[in-house]
């Protein structure tokens, strides 16, 4: 069942944006500062009503599904959320399990593992670290064991050990049959690691394809005003930029 945004417009922050996703991959959405990655995806997510256009899964319009039934079909991580309460850091990944009414064991406790979180199960959540914290709330979306998981930015708080522990994991949902798109900011992760990349520039689709097109040094220039090459092994690619540009 396919998640689609239909000719989106958001006055000022999208512009007749257009795409269609199947789940079993991995979209990473890319752009500059305030190209409409957050919006896109909180449109995605049937978190935002557009002015004109639509967000779909499958027949039915996202922003008409009812709350609960959409939180259990689509898990959405925010750019930055806040802890409002002082309890254990398995209480919030617990509440993962909302939208299922329930605190089953088994999907909390992997999601705790996938995210490396065993040793911090006890702890308040309130004494965590920024990327612990990112860790911890990914893991409450990963519990929900969405059909769609829906990141903006998971990564970006997270060392190198984390961030490729974080891509497996994803990579493993996508292999198993979920939908995983995430926005990044870090466009070596996005040609390395995803399906497919979606860029976005001043709130419209500047590419849609696989990662070698869409991060192409053509659009990295034309989209970012950067001067960059890939270097590397398909896969394991680093991107280099001329500082004096
Ligand atoms: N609630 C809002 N009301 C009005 N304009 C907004 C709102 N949220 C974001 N914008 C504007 O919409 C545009 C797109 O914002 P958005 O957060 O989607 O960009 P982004 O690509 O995710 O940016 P970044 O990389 O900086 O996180 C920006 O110009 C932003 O200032």
């Amino acid at each position: 069942m396919s998640l689609r945004a239909e000719n989106l417009t958001v006055i000022g922050r999208l512009a007749n944006v257009s795409c269609s996703l199947e789940r079993g991959g991995i979209t990473a959405i890319c752009g500059p500062n305030g190209a409409g990655k957050s919006t896109l995806l909180m449109a995605l997510a049937g978190l935002l009503s557009a002015d004109t256009g639509r967000a779909m899964l499958g027949e039915e319009r996202l922003v008409s599904l009812h709350l609960k039934q959409r939180a259990r079909r689509i898990g959405y991580l925010p750019q930055s959320a806040d802890i409002a309460w002082d309890v254990t850091v398995r209480s919030i990944v617990e509440l993962g399990r909302m939208p299922h009414g329930d605190s089953a064991r088994e999907p909390v406790d992997t999601a705790i593992a996938a995210l490396d979180l065993e040793a911090f199960e006890g702890r308040r959540a309130l004494t965590l670290s920024g990327g612990e914290r990112a860790r911890m709330l990914l893991a409450r979306v990963l519990a929900g064991e969405p059909e769609w998981i829906l990141a903006d930015e998971p990564l970006a708080a997270l060392d190198i050990a984390h961030q490729l522990t974080l891509l497996a994991h994803l990579r493993r949902q996508a292999d198993g049959g979920s939908g995983v798109v995430i926005v990044l900011h870090d466009l070596a992760l996005a040609r390395n690691h995803a399906d497919r990349v979606i860029v976005l520039d001043e709130g419209r689709v500047a590419a849609d394809d696989i990662p070698q097109r869409a991060l192409s040094e053509e659009v990295i220039a034309k989209v970012w005003g950067v001067a960059a090459r890939w270097i590397g092994e398909p896969g394991a690619q680093a991107l280099v930029s001329d500082l004096s540009v």
